[in-house]
């Protein structure tokens, strides 16, 4: 299958990288010349660290099926397109008005959104019945799961077209009806924001809420090791989504979470968030 790759940040290279792993040609696009400058060699060098630990993987050959591109003209032939670009409603619809104009009608758009409802995304194309949301998890090369989102529109076909393109790349799904948020972020955002919260109180430090969450319910990762994996900003980013979608005072974002984000204390993404990297 041919796939064009729209974004390659954090997510953007991880879907890139899995699928070439299985064999399809993928089509990377940023918008950034720095990030596409750089992403290639990214995929590399986590494919060869990848390598260490399974021998079957051979990081050149992998790396030979993504080519990048500066332009939409490639993705005229795609059979789906991956959109990973910010979390912005705004920075979407510009993608999807102009994928409009090159990709041929049997293409389907699977929308990557931690929180954006898909049946909105669906409204900027002519195409809503081929509109779906897949909401990888981070990393994606790592977790081989995807909660996927049928918009009001999005056909029974398209679903059944993404069940198999996901399954044959080693990917169990679980398929939801539309919701901002869907079912993982609506639960993920409530608990990142009241940890965050509990850090700008001074109730505790950011080590032991993760330390509390892990020990007392069984969890792997804490709220706050979560949010700099994701990337502050783009939780931020998330719950600005909810908030305006449900308009509840319940997905307010915590102050902390925006100063974090004017100082650059991003994540793991920028070196510095809730921890150190
Ligand atoms: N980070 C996570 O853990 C995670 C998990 C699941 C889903 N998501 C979702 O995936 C999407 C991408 O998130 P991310 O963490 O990779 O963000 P990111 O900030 O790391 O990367 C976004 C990329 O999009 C590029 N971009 C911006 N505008 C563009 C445009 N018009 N055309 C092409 N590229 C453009 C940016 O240059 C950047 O490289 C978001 O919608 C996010 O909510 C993120």
């Amino acid at each position: 299958m041919k796939i064009g790759v729209i974004g390659a940040g954090v997510m953007g290279k991880g879907v890139a990288q899995r699928f070439a792993q299985y064999g399809h040609n993928v089509v990377l696009y940023d918008i950034s010349s720095n990030v596409l400058e750089t992403a290639r060699e990214e995929i590399k060098k986590n494919l060869k660290i990848a390598g260490m630990f399974n021998k079957t993987i051979d990081a050149e050959k992998i790396v030979a099926n993504i080519d990048i591109t500066s332009g939409y003209e490639d993705f005229a032939d795609m059979d789906f397109i991956i959109e990973n670009v910010d979390e912005n409603i705004k920075t979407k619809e510009i993608v999807y008005r102009n994928l409009e104009k090159v990709c041929k009608q049997k293409c389907i758009y699977m929308v990557n959104t931690s929180c954006i409802p898909i049946t909105l995304i669906g409204s900027y194309t002519d195409r809503a019945e081929k509109v779906i949301g897949v909401h990888f998890m981070n990393p994606v090369p790592m977790k081989n799961f995807a909660e996927v989102i049928q918009g009001w529109k999005t056909s029974e076909e398209t679903v059944q077209h993404v069940r198999e393109l996901l399954n044959k790349a080693g990917m169990e799904i679980e398929v939801i009806k539309d919701s901002a948020g869907f079912v993982s972020n609506r639960l993920s955002h409530l608990f990142m924001n009241e940890a965050a919260a509990l850090v700008y109180e001074g109730v505790a430090t950011a080590e032991q809420i993760d330390n509390i969450f892990k020990n007392a319910f069984g969890h792997k990762m804490g709220p706050l090791e979560t949010a700099d994996l994701i990337g502050v900003d783009t939780v931020l980013d998330s719950l600005k989504v909810l908030y305006t979608h449900y308009e509840d005072p319940k997905f307010r974002a915590c102050p902390l979470l925006k100063q974090m984000v004017y100082a650059g204390s991003t994540g793991r993404k920028s070196g510095k968030g809730f921890y150190s990297y």
